[in-house]
C-alpha cells in the first residue's frame, strides 16, 4: 500500500505523513529539503536556480519512487511526502508560466520529466491537503525556515491555482481532498481520527 500526501508548502504534508506512518506502522518517506543545495538560492533568485533546483527535485524524487518500489514488492506499506507529480505539474509549470523558467529549459526539463514518469507507479492513495492561503501562511511561519520568509503570497497564490487545476484531472487512481483549514492534527487528535478514517474509508470501504 501506497499514499502519497500532496499539497502548497505548508499544508501540513510532513507532520501529517509523520503521524500516519506511526499510525499505520508503514516507512515514511520525506522531502529532501535541509540536504537541498539549492533551495536557499533558489528563493533569493528564482530565475537565475530555477531549472538547477527542478533537476535536483526531479532526481531525488525519482530515485525515492524507484525505492518505493522495491519497499512495496516486499509488502511494506509506505507514505509519501509530496510526490513527482507536483514538480512538474505544479512547480515547473508555474514557473515556466510565470517566466521565471526559460522556455528551452522548461521543455529539456519536461522531456526529461516524460522519460522518467513511464517508470513511475502512482500511488495507491492520492491524499490533497487543500489549504487558503491564510492557512499556509501562519503554518510556514510557523515552521520558520529562514529561506522561506520571503515566500510571496503571489506564488502561493498561483501554486495553489495550480494544485487546483492538476487535482481536478488527476485519474491516475484514488483521490482523497481534505480541507485542512479547519484541522488542527497536532494539537487535537480526535481531527487526526478523522482523516484516518477517511482514508481507511477510501481505500478499504471501512465505515
Ligand atoms: N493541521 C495543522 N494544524 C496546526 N498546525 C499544523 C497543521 N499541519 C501542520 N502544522 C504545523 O505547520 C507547520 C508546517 O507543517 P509541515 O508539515 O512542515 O507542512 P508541509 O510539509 O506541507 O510544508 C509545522 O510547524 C506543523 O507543526
Ligand atoms: N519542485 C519544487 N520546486 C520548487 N520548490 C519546491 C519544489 N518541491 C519542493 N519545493 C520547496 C517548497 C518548500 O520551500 C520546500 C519544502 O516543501 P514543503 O511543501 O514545505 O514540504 O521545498
Amino acid at each position: 500500500m501506497h499514499i502519497a500526501i500532496v499539497g502548497n508548502i505548508g499544508a501540513g504534508k510532513t507532520t501529517l505523513a509523520n503521524k500516519l506512518a506511526h499510525h499505520f506502522n508503514w516507512e515514511v518517506f520525506l522531502e529532501d529539503v535541509d540536504h537541498n543545495p539549492y533551495l536557499k538560492d533558489f528563493y533569493d533568485d528564482m530565475p537565475r536556480w530555477a531549472f538547477h533546483l527542478q533537476v535536483y527535485f526531479l532526481n531525488s524524487r525519482f530515485h525515492q519512487t524507484q525505492r518505493i518500489k522495491e519497499l512495496q514488492l516486499a509488502g511494506k506499506g509506505v507514505i509519501q511526502d509530496r510526490t513527482i507529480y507536483e514538480d512538474a505539474h505544479i512547480f515547473a509549470a508555474n514557473l515556466h508560466q510565470s517566466g521565471l523558467m526559460a522556455e528551452r529549459d522548461y521543455q529539456n526539463y519536461l522531456s526529461l520529466f516524460n522519460s522518467m514518469i513511464s517508470m513511475v507507479n502512482p500511488p495507491d492513495l492520492l491524499l490533497y491537503l487543500r489549504a487558503d492561503l491564510p492557512k499556509l501562511v501562519s503554518q510556514i511561519d510557523k515552521r520558520n525556515r529562514d529561506y522561506e520568509n520571503n515566500i510571496k503570497i503571489d506564488y502561493l497564490k498561483h501554486l495553489n491555482e495550480h494544485y487546483e487545476e492538476w487535482i481536478s484531472g488527476y485519474k491516475h487512481g484514488k483521490l482523497l481532498i481534505v480541507d485542512v483549514n479547519n484541522l488542527d492534527y497536532v494539537n487535537q487528535p480526535e481531527d487526526l481520527s478523522v482523516i484516518i478514517d477517511k482514508i481507511n474509508s477510501t481505500l478499504f470501504g471501512l465505515f
